[in-house]
């Protein structure tokens, strides 16, 4: 029986034509679509072990289409594909299921790469897990910023009770790895890690994939989470996302410490340690009626919040060699550091994606040129529009904050937001409308913005 094949949903015909025949040269099948439709028929049809998703589709949007993919086929391993202009969209396909990103426009050996790491089960969302589980722990193994101190510390303090943890932060900033890291540092788990996405997870299949179910006529019996969790963590990952009524049963499982599998199955104690994340700010989400204050409260006994990565100074600079030097050793490849002005560039950049945007610019730096240094020229184009500050105002030699940890110090929220429209003007080759399609906003606002700021602007219209 030949593998499931590849699926690659993409309306340009060119694309599907390269990533077909590059993929077919490796010897994968390769089934395509132009449209969510097509690729929700040809899933069905065929179980494909992998879908290439481009983000942007003629019928629909390529991010729900992922999470419609996987609730189908849920041995799908879905990777979003998209433009140099839209990491914030890549990073919320991730959020929405996708096992990696790609940015177009795409080398032959990147494609190859990630196809392969994702078939074999790895991919940038989950080599941290694989890391995890050997090592003592990878929070706090790159970024030495205070607030990554205090995070450690109290990872630390607490990994070896079994009160439950939450813990905050933007996307990409680290959560589930920070949770992988509680569990491998608690030194008393005996049990597993385990984690349940509740913001992908099929909202009709979460409570059996909680608590499992007892065999029926057309399924097997299925162990919950809960249970593969004895003794082990638990990890709720976005656990906002769940609905009133599953928030109200974990509550009461929480109270009561029983659980009882859906169907009749034997009920058993509970011996898990919780951990949850979230992303949205959980106490704006209790505030505003969607998630239960009483069930946050249980929850919420340790609170742990990563900072995002503009706020970690120096840290994304330690992350970046650090990461450079796992990738290229497992990748083969020749790069040792990182130029002043990729330094430079790195702590001028606001990071909307975090520590997963910084690992993929690196990871695509390094298997796209030639080293031993990466350039800003081996950056893509919007981080290349960035510029360096001058010599003596960067984060690496400014005299006047020696050991500077904050790009932002010293600036307006008005200027830094100056900055991101002009970066990505020039990013765009002077264009406002691409500009705006890059930052998400109407073309007006730039130009009403440029105009305050008495900037000369390219095509602007009159009145
Ligand atoms: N301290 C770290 N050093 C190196 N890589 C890290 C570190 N923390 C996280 N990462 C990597 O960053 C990526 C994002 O991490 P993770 O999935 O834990 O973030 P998250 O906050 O849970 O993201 P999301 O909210 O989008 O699910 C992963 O590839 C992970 O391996």
């Amino acid at each position: 029986m030949s593998p499931p094949p590849i699926l690659i949903v993409d309306d340009v015909t060119t694309h599907l034509t390269i990533f077909s025949a590059t993929l077919e040269a490796e010897g994968h099948d390769v089934i395509t679509a132009r449209s969510c439709q097509e690729a929700l028929e040809l899933a069905q049809r065929h179980s494909p072990d992998i879908a290439l998703v481009d983000l942007v589709l003629p019928d629909g949007d390529g991010v729900g289409l992922i999470a419609k993919l996987t609730s189908c086929v849920p041995t799908l391993k879905p990777i979003a594909v998209t433009a140099f202009a839209s990491v914030d969209r890549a990073v919320s396909a991730m959020r929405n299921g996708a096992v990696d990103f790609l940015v177009k426009p795409l080398a032959p050996d990147q494609l190859v790469s990630v196809v392969n790491n994702a078939l074999a089960g790895r991919s940038v969302g989950q080599l941290s897990e694989e890391s995890m589980a050997r090592s003592s722990g990878l929070v706090g193994d790159a970024g030495s910023s205070q607030p990554m101190k205090d995070v450690c510390e109290t990872i630390r303090a607490v990994a070896g009770s079994a009160a439950p943890v939450f813990i905050t932060g933007e996307s990409g900033t680290g959560k589930v790895t920070a949770a992988a890291t509680l569990h491998a540092q608690s030194g008393i788990l005996t049990g597993q890690f385990v984690k349940i996405d509740c913001s992908t997870t099929d909202p009709e299949r979460i409570e059996a994939e909680l608590l499992g179910h007892a065999a029926t006529a057309d399924q097997a019996e299925k162990t919950g989470a809960v249970e593969r969790a004895k003794d082990g963590t638990l990890l709720l990952d976005e656990v906002c996302a769940l609905s009133p009524i599953m928030q109200a049963r974990l509550l009461n499982i929480l109270q009561s410490g029983r659980v009882t599998p859906l169907g009749g199955g034997a009920p058993y104690l509970m011996s898990c340690r919780f951990v949850c994340t979230s992303t949205p700010d959980p106490a704006a989400e209790v505030a505003a009626g969607r998630f239960r204050a009483d069930l946050f409260y249980r929850l919420n006994v340790v609170p742990v919040h990563l900072p995002p990565l503009r706020e970690r100074g120096m840290d994304v600079i330690e992350i970046a060699e650090t990461e450079l030097d796992r990738l290229c050793a497992q990748e083969g490849r020749p790069f040792r550091t990182l130029s002043d002005g990729v330094k430079s560039v790195f702590l001028e950049h606001t990071w909307p994606g975090n520590i997963r945007e910084l690992i993929n610019v690196i990871w695509n730096a390094a298997l796209l040129n030639d080293g031993p240094v990466i350039e800003i020229s081996d950056l893509p184009p919007y981080l290349r529009g960035i510029r360096p500050s001058p010599v003596g105002q960067s984060g690496l030699d400014n005299p006047r904050f020696p050991g500077r940890t904050d790009p932002f110090e010293g600036r307006t929220l008005a200027q830094i937001e100056q900055q991101a429209i002009e970066a990505a003007i020039q990013a765009a080759n002077g264009s406002v409308p691409a500009a705006a399609r890059a930052l998400d906003v109407s073309p007006s606002t730039l130009y009403r913005k440029l105009e305050n700021w008495g900037k000369p602007v390219r095509g602007a219209r009159k009145g």
